[in-house]
């Protein structure tokens, strides 16, 4: 899995067993994308010169870098490559127009599968935007599989650079949809007055006062009150749309304490209109390591409990990557790994092309 925070690979190694088995996590590696990659993936999102090229050159590159992560993985357990069924890639999202009907991740699986010997599954989101749907979010179905409460009822949220919920109620329809920014906004303000990569444990952020007038105008994005299934991408939160909210006379350390207000703007606003009885709110992805993100949420969700996935024994930093292990094991058994009622699609899909050995 390499997500929308541009952060790099994480790879998990998982075990299933038979029948409807969530999966267990063997084995973790994480590699980082080297910087100049990662410039070149943050460009490509927009239009520019010579962008199929510039595309499949990166699909190639990631593919190395996916093999890389594949190889560490299996030298590190020791364990053999005919032992894998497959490797279920995402690839990097680069666009995701679900609106003009398509969304793009960059990989090149016929190269991984090259370089692996391992059979790959790809292409996770194309078929579910054919049948209707946004193509996002897919893991809601994993949430559903591996953390359904039959008693309780509980929101998963995932804060990677996008956030998105899934709302677990103990009996009727599982619902999911992104909420708004996660934490892509803070990294790109981070990284531009600081240097560093993200805002370790929010603690910049946190020293900062947050501007409610400027909060105001953020929150009036109309991605906030479009009703679900919806989804959103860099085209709909990117530092251009920031900065055009901006006077220039703000600190930057306020407007970072704004950006991670925004961040739990967008999540208990979901929470609040969507599924407000809830009793239990577990966030993964990166986000959950943001210590002044989960304060604020703390704060403003009172009366809920509110963990970490790890409470409930799956790795908040490696939950992604789990599902999209799960998402192909549907695929290699021929089985939907979409949830209409969150996707929007017509109907369950089979998501996505297997490229053998
Ligand atoms: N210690 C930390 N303190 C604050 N933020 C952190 C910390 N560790 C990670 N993060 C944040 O988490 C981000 C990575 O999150 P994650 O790996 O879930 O993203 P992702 O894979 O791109 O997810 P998605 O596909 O959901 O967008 C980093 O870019 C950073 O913003
Ligand atoms: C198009 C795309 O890559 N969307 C991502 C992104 O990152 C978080 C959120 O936006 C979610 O909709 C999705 O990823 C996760 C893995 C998903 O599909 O559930």
């Amino acid at each position: 899995m390499s997500g929308t925070s541009l952060d790099g690979v994480d790879a998990a190694l998982v075990h299933f067993d038979a029948g409807q088995s969530a999966g267990q996590l063997i084995h973790t590696a994480y590699l980082p994308y080297p910087e100049p990659l990662r410039e070149r993936l943050l460009a490509i999102h927009f239009p520019g010169n010579n962008e199929l090229h510039r595309a499949a050159l990166l699909a190639n590159e990631l593919s190395g870098l996916y093999s890389q992560a594949v190889s560490r993985l299996l030298a590190e357990s020791a364990t053999a490559p005919d032992k894998i069924d497959a490797i279920g890639c995402h690839g990097q999202t680069v666009r995701h127009r679900p609106d003009a009907g398509y969304t793009t991740q960059l990989v090149n699986p016929g190269l991984l599968a090259e370089l692996t010997g391992i059979a790959v599954v790809a292409d996770f989101r194309s078929r579910d935007i054919a049948a209707g749907g946004q193509g996002a979010p897919l893991v809601p179905a994993f949430h559903a599989a591996a953390l359904h409460h039959p008693a309780i009822h509980r929101v998963i949220v995932n804060i990677g650079g996008i956030s998105n919920l899934t709302d677990l109620p103990p009996s009727g329809k599982i619902t999911g949809f992104d909420c708004g920014p996660g934490n892509l906004l803070m990294d790109a303000w981070c990284q531009r007055h600081t240097g560093q990569q993200f805002d370790h444990a929010g603690a910049w952020g946190a020293g900062g006062v947050y501007l409610p007038k400027l909060l105001k105008k953020l929150a009036a994005h109309v991605f906030f009150s479009t009703p679900a299934p919806k989804s959103a991408g860099r085209e709909a939160f990117n530092p251009d749309w920031l900065t055009s909210h901006l006077s220039g006379d703000e600190s930057a350390q306020d407007v970072q304490a704004t950006l991670l207000q925004l961040t739990a703007y967008g999540i208990v606003h979901a929470i609040e209109t969507h599924c407000p009885n809830a009793q239990e709110v577990y966030i993964c992805g990166g986000g959950a390591r943001n210590t002044a993100l989960m304060q604020s949420l703390r704060t403003a969700l009172p009366g809920k409990l509110l963990a970490c996935t790890d409470t409930l024994g799956i790795s908040p930093d490696w939950l992604e990557a789990h599902a999209f292990a799960w998402l192909a094991r549907q695929t290699l058994l021929g089985l939907p790994g979409n949830l209409t009622e969150v996707t929007g699609a017509r109907h369950p899909c089979v998501l996505g092309a297997i490229y053998p050995a």
